[in-house]
Parts: structure tokens; C-alpha cells; sequence
């Protein structure tokens, strides 16, 4: 007997019954299933559950900003099943005991299934976190001199473990940071921290990709230039985008403010990235970046960097669908399909037998406000406050277990998904 019979799924034009037993898709099949338990997906869409490649849930270290616990309530609200949470915590997950201390609070806290991104101090780390399985190796080029790249590229040789990349120049960021450093105007952080300071990092990024052939991605790209240099390339690189990079401009920063500053900063309409040019991305990943209102509301300088989007995310592209600006393929694609395959997420991110059972069911027709009271994240703020959507997730379920329905989370277990991409 199964489990549970999703019914009535219009999955690729046909209506199936989708049948789940011990967490993964046992059956997909147009005849009636028995089950303990059936959900009617008449009328609603159903999509493979999200997977978010790229969130900082700020444990350990820095919980009163969010934490494993908030973070992964938010991400079942949002119609995410999986998140992949990234390093930049204190003390950072940068060797094999911080790696294992992170699975641990994770396994004990998140209701969604995680993987988790490494960083590197120590070059003898690596192979001691290899064996852990983690998403990728995370590298923020403001704050690494280059042999140490070339040393983690050369101890990575014979992993297929990507190498993730935060693209900015330092030192093109230290001079027009300083020509502006009189500046209040919150406007101004787009010029601070210019497009060709991404540019120049990713050139680096991608010829270190291209020299060593080692899969390697590239986080948040903001402009329309750094992508076709991406893709002027012959080399494994894959790159993302967040959903403030693709809607907002760095004219909303006059407009929110400080809510809005976030590494790489918006751009200006004239260099940013439009909806036609996704086909050139990947994957599309939140950076949710949570920091406390208080500070955030500090000037633009001292404020930390970084917008909470897990919650708001799925609504605003369902939003586009009906806009014909974007097709649900494509948000299957770049949320769930692509993000599984970039980082070893062996049975996440497709709809189909043997995969784990996972999805998120979405009303169409559900209109609404963007309301950060409804938020479960710490952040209780967003540049998108008071946007009408239409289109809402309204059930997650993992691993065949409701974990979000109308809104309501129920207290789940996520896992340590673990990359498929070790040794060769
Ligand atoms: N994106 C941001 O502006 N901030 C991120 C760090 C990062 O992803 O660069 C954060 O951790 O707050
Ligand atoms: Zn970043
Ligand atoms: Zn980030």
C-alpha cells in the first residue's frame, strides 16, 4: 500500500496520479492508486520542491540574525524542500570539524533536507571535508590572494566538488569606495562597487576554471556584461541569479534604502540583467541574506549587505508566469532541475520515479500582498513589501511528508543531502 496518492497532477500535459512510498515516487501512473492518504491536485500546479543553492541561515554565529530552525521554516513557506547553506558563519565552515558540527545543528533543527558549501582556510582541510560530501567549496575573491586559489583548484584535481565564486575586485571596490566615502545617499553603493569590479573577478574566476577544467559556478551575477563574459568562455562554469538582481534597479535603493544594499549591488536599468537573458543562466538562487531591521537601517556604508528572499521568491516569479514574462518550465528548470545537477543532489529536483518525493503544490488564482508579518524568517523586511502577487505555494511536501500547507509549517526533520560529486 502507498503511502500517499497525489491526484489529478497535470504533469507535462498529462493528468497522472502520483504515487509516494517510504519518502521517494513509487508511481506515476493515469489509473487510481490506493493510499493511507490522498491530496486532490485538481486545478492546483505542481512543480519538483524547490531547491535553494544559495542561503545563509547565519548558524552558528550570528542566530539572532536567523537560524537553522527560521531559515528552514521560511524556505518550506516559500515551496523550497532543499537549501544549500553557505560558510560565512562564525566560526566560518571552513574545516572538517566546523563541517560536522554545522550537519549536526542542521540535522537536529532544519525542517527542510540541506546541503552545506565549504570555505577554506587551511589548504589540508580539503581533503579532510572532501569525505563529508559538501556542495561545492565557496570562494569570496575580496578576500583571497591568488595561489591560494590555484592551490585549492590543484588539491580539488580529481573531485568534481564545484567551486562556488563571490566575484568583486577589492581593489577596484577600495578606490571608488573611497571616492565616495562622503556620500550618504544609499544610490550611491551601486557606484561603490562598480560592474566591472564583478567583471574583472569573474574573468579571473573563469580562467582559473578553464585552466584547471574543474566545474565551477559563479554566485549572484548583477549585469548583463559579466554574463556575456561568462559565456564568451569555453570552460565548466555555471552561474545564478537572485530575484533582486532580475527585478530591482539601483534606483531602488533611493527608494527602500538601505533594505536593498546587497553584494554586488543592483544595477542601474541601462547595465542590468532582463528576462530574455535568462536563458544565458543557470540557475536562480535567493542569497537569502537575513540581518536584523536595526542593522539594516544603519547609513549605507555601515549597514550590513544582504535582503531575505526565501519567502517571497516563488510568489514573484509566479507572478511573472502570468505576466508572460516567464514560463513555469523555466522556474522548474532553474530552481529544482539545474541547481540539482550544478551540486550532486542525486535523487532531488525532477519528477520522476526512484526521486525523492519531493514538491510543492501552487495555487494559481491565489492572489495577495507581499506581507513581511507573515514571514517566518528573523528578517521581517523586504524591498518587496506590498507587491501584488498571483500565484502562491500552498502545500511543500518532503520526502512524501507535508511539511507546509496553507501556510502552516509542521515540525519535520530535514537531512544532509550529501554530493554526489567526490572522487572521480
Ligand atoms: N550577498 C550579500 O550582500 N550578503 C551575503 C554575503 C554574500 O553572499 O556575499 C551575506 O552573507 O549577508
Ligand atoms: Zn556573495
Ligand atoms: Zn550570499
Amino acid at each position: 500500500m502507498l503511502d500517499l496518492a497525489l491526484e489529478n497532477c497535470s504533469i507535462n500535459q498529462n493528468i497522472v496520479n502520483i504515487g509516494v512510498k517510504d519518502g521517494k515516487i513509487a508511481s506515476i501512473s493515469k489509473s487510481p492508486l490506493k493510499a493511507d492518504k490522498k491530496i486532490n491536485i485538481k486545478g492546483k500546479i505542481i512543480l519538483p520542491g524547490l531547491i535553494d543553492a544559495h542561503v545563509h541561515f547565519r548558524e552558528p554565529g550570528y542566530e539572532y540574525k536567523e537560524d537553522f530552525r527560521t531559515g528552514s521554516m521560511a524556505a518550506a513557506h516559500g515551496g523550497f524542500t532543499t537549501i544549500l547553506d553557505m560558510p560565512n558563519t562564525k566560526p566560518e565552515t571552513n574545516t572538517a570539524k566546523e563541517f560536522k558540527k554545522k550537519i549536526k545543528i542542521a540535522s537536529k533543527k532544519s525542517i527542510v533536507d540541506f546541503g552545506l558549501h565549504a570555505s577554506i582556510n587551511k589548504i589540508k582541510e580539503i581533503e579532510k571535508i572532501i569525505p563529508l560530501k559538501p556542495a561545492s567549496f565557496k570562494i569570496f575573491t575580496e578576500k583571497i590572494e591568488n595561489h591560494k586559489i590555484s592551490l585549492i583548484f590543484q588539491t580539488l584535481k580529481g573531485s568534481k566538488i564545484p567551486v562556488t565564486f563571490h566575484c568583486e575586485d577589492p581593489e577596484i571596490i577600495e578606490y571608488y569606495t573611497s571616492q565616495l566615502k562622503d556620500e550618504t545617499r544609499p544610490e550611491i553603493y551601486s557606484l561603490a562597487r562598480p560592474s566591472i569590479a564583478e567583471e574583472l573577478a569573474i574573468a579571473k574566476a573563469i580562467t582559473f576554471s578553464h585552466h584547471y577544467n574543474h566545474p565551477t559556478h559563479i554566485c549572484h551575477v548583477s549585469s548583463k556584461k559579466a554574463l556575456k563574459l561568462i559565456r564568451s568562455v569555453r570552460a565548466p562554469v555555471t552561474c545564478e541569479i537572485t530575484p533582486h538582481h532580475l527585478l530591482l534597479r539601483s534606483k531602488d535603493l533611493k527608494k527602500w534604502g538601505t533594505i536593498t544594499k546587497t553584494n554586488p549591488p543592483l544595477r542601474p536599468e541601462k547595465e542590468a540583467i532582463n528576462f530574455k537573458d535568462l536563458k544565458m543562466i543557470d540557475i536562480i538562487a535567493t542569497d537569502h541574506a537575513p540581518h536584523t531591521l536595526q542593522e539594516k537601517e544603519n547609513n549605507i556604508w555601515d549597514a550590513p549587505p544582504g535582503i531575505p528572499n526565501l519567502e517571497v521568491t516563488l510568489k514573484l516569479l509566479l507572478t511573472l508566469t502570468r505576466k508572460k514574462r516567464l514560463k513555469l518550465a523555466r522556474i522548474q528548470k532553474m530552481l529544482s532541475e539545474k541547481p540539482a545537477s550544478i551540486f550532486g543532489l542525486k535523487n532531488k529536483g525532477r519528477i520522476k520515479i526512484g526521486m525523492d518525493a519531493d514538491f510543492v503544490v501552487i495555487d494559481p488564482k491565489k492572489t495577495g500582498k507581499i506581507k513581511t508579518d507573515e514571514f517566518y524568517s528573523k528578517a521581517h523586511y523586504t524591498p518587496f513589501e506590498g507587491r501584488e502577487y498571483i500565484g502562491e505555494p500552498i502545500m511543500t511536501i518532503l520526502r512524501g511528508e507535508l511539511i507546509m500547507e496553507y501556510g502552516e509549517i509542521s515540525k519535520n526533520k530535514g537531512a544532509h543531502i550529501k554530493s554526489k560529486y567526490t572522487k572521480e
